[in-house]
């Protein structure tokens, strides 16, 4: 699978005007008409391509409770290396191509107590030269029910892939997972979650597969966007919010669908300081007062540890060091004196 290139997007050669017609169309269409268009929750996109005149994108996504790797074309070719890229999820069913993979049912909770937990994971991934390179090796973690902890690690030490890993998104090669109860999962950018016209819309798409009445969606919907605190945004569009108000969004969506587990990825990479801050409170916050979320947030911010109840520190593919916020902050500044030494 390639990516999008200038030289690709130039031998297109599609009129311009032509292109705002069928963007203008596709939205009207999804607008008036959103049954025909398939109800993807989260998603994220992993790869495009370039085939013929077709545009392939292949993606995760979650749907029913169940997740999902799809590849998805769409004709217009055009538009979708245009639009797409800031409106992942307005395709046409018709543009479904196949679902390749379902991925695996995780099991349920090992103790009463445990939230997520994680016994000997390990993980690799087949490179397109189909190379089998190893990832996670022997990962085995504990996440208490009622509790934030943060996942941190240099770049590239496989933290994306745990997380993914215990949301289903990956299978591992070998080892357990057990997620107690149900889980979300909140990707980084935002902007490949809130997709909706309007905040409230936004919150309330994720609860369609579950046929509540109309009061339930209403009331639920509400309380998410309170324990974030954006309740007084509920009728803003979408684009006119900050990214940390996207992130707050994206994050009601998740507790809306009334998830115990959230898994967090790097949700302030794009933040200023300020909306870094909020989003993290917001998430501290619906944790205590739920007294029954769990969240597991993966981030490179060693000032984030402050609102943890716990962290784990990974390195190479493997748990170096899991325990309360002021051991792993110890082992870090232990590392590091020896790495400037
Ligand atoms: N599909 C893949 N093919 C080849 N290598 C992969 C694939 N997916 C992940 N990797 C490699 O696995 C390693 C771990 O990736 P991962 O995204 O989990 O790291 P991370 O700790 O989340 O990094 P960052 O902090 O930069 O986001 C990286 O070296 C990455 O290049």
């Amino acid at each position: 699978m390639g990516t999008i290139t200038q030289a690709n997007k130039a031998d297109l050669g599609v009129n311009d005007s032509i292109i705002n017609l069928l963007v203008g169309w596709i939205f009207l269409e999804f607008r008036l008409f959103p049954s025909t268009y398939m109800q993807l929750c989260k998603t994220e996109k992993v790869n495009h391509q370039i085939k013929g005149n077709r545009f392939l994108r292949r993606f995760h996504m979650s749907h029913g409770g169940a997740m999902y790797t799809v590849v998805t074309y769409c004709p217009f070719s055009s538009f979708a290396q245009r639009e797409s890229l800031s409106y992942p999820l307005y395709f046409p069913r018709r543009g479904i191509r196949k679902i390749i993979h379902r991925h695996k049912a995780l099991i349920v909770a090992s103790t009463s107590s445990t939230a997520i937990e994680g016994r000997n994971i390990t993980c690799s991934v087949l490179t397109s030269k189909r190379r089998l390179v190893p990832i996670l090796k022997d990962c085995s973690l504990k996440v208490p029910i009622g509790e934030l902890w943060m996942l941190l690690g240099p770049n590239g030490c496989g933290k994306s892939t745990l997380l993914k890993v215990l949301a289903g998104l990956l299978n591992p090669s070998s080892g357990t997972v057990y997620v107690n109860g149900t889980k979300s999962f909140v990707f980084q950018n935002p902007d490949h979650q809130v997709v909706m016209p309007t905040v409230e819309a936004d919150v309330a798409f994720g609860l369609g597969k579950f046929n509540l009445p109309l009061d339930e969606v209403r009331s639920r919907v509400s309380s998410a966007l309170d324990a974030v605190g954006m309740l007084k945004y509920s009728q803003r569009p979408v684009q006119t919010l900050s990214g940390g108000q996207k992130q707050r969004v994206a994050i009601a969506g998740a507790l809306a669908e009334a998830c115990n587990v959230l898994l967090l990825d790097e949700l302030t990479t794009f933040l200023d300081e300020n909306d870094q801050i909020g989003v993290i409170k917001a998430v501290r916050d619906c944790i205590i007062k739920s007294g029954d979320i769990a969240a597991l947030w993966v981030t490179h911010r060693l000032d984030e540890l402050e609102y943890a109840d716990g962290a784990i520190c990974m390195e190479n593919g493997q748990i170096v060091m899991q325990g309360s916020v002021s051991t792993v902050l110890r082992f870090i500044k232990d590392e590091q004196a020896t790495y400037f030494e």
